[in-house]
């Protein structure tokens, strides 16, 4: 395996630092990621093939932060900003929560990976640790709506990874780019729609209808969240329970 393949030579024909940048293009054709203006914090940046590929789809009115314990060469990209440091460290989340702003960001995007031993329950299990903690950084900025994208090695514990994803995003998708090598073990979890809502699918509760939505819905409000009650009206109190949870509403249906 000498690593010139198709992509290696694709990435340097048209100026990418990595051959990985064609994975991240890969995972945003499929799942949509970025759009102009965004904020995205890229974890794992160097040396910056996926820091570029943000930066485009982006654009000016965009902006992406990249962390790695590598020191990452200046781009050509105004909209990128860099930060030395460890992710397992307390210290560089605090910085890049600092760099990135009360508003958030729209997209966390990991390739970090650990330093390879060859033992795999090693590997996995460290791919595993540094996947969490993009989760944590994910938890922490992103605004209600946003996505995460993982690298992870597959094997055993991959399967609560994503489930504890799954709590907290719409829904999750696993992916494997074209891109990846045939040999890896690697594969992307996509966490669409990162859910801040104070009620989850099942809870059970009473509410009270304060306003009616275009479609004739009742709509209460559970801690200034949207909660849409079909079928009540503007004073009725309610128990409902909720059946579908969005970033920015729920439905709920009547028990009564
Ligand atoms: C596969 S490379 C990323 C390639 C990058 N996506 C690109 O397109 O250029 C994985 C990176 O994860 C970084 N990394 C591993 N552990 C880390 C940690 N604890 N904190 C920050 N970066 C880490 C490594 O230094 C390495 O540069």
């Amino acid at each position: 395996m000498t690593g010139r393949d198709e992509y290696y030579n694709r990435s340097k024909q048209e100026g990418y630092r990595a051959r990985s940048a064609y994975k991240l293009k890969q995972l945003d054709e499929a799942a949509g990621l970025f759009a102009p203006g965004d904020v995205v914090v890229d974890l794992g940046a160097a040396p910056g093939g996926w820091l570029q590929v943000a930066a485009e789809a982006v654009g000016d009115a965009g902006s992406v932060v990249g962390v790695d314990l590598q020191r990452i060469r200046s781009l050509d990209h105004d909209n990128v900003e860099t930060i030395r440091g460890d992710m397992t460290e307390d210290g560089t989340a605090d910085r890049l929560r600092d760099v990135v702003g009360a508003a958030g960001a729209d997209a966390v995007v990991s390739d970090m990976a650990p330093n390879m031993t060859g033992e795999y329950s090693v590997d996995h299990a460290r791919s595993i640790h540094l996947a969490r903690q993009a989760l944590g950084v994910a938890r922490d900025l992103l605004s209600p709506g946003g996505d995460l994208v993982v690298k992870a090695f597959d094997g055993p514990d991959l399967a609560d990874l994503r489930a504890d994803m799954e709590e907290s995003f719409e829904y999750v998708r696993s992916i494997r780019p074209d891109a990846s090598r045939d040999s890896s073990s690697e594969v992307y979890l996509v966490a669409k729609g990162y859910l801040t809502a104070p009620v989850a699918a099942g809870d059970e509760l009473t509410v009270e209808v304060v306003d009616q939505g275009n479609e004739g819905d009742g709509i209460a409000r559970v801690e200034g969240f949207t909660v849409f009650v079909p079928g009540a009206e503007v004073g009725d109190r309610v128990d409902v329970r909720i059946d579908d949870v969005k970033p920015r509403f729920a439905f709920a249906e009547r028990r009564d």
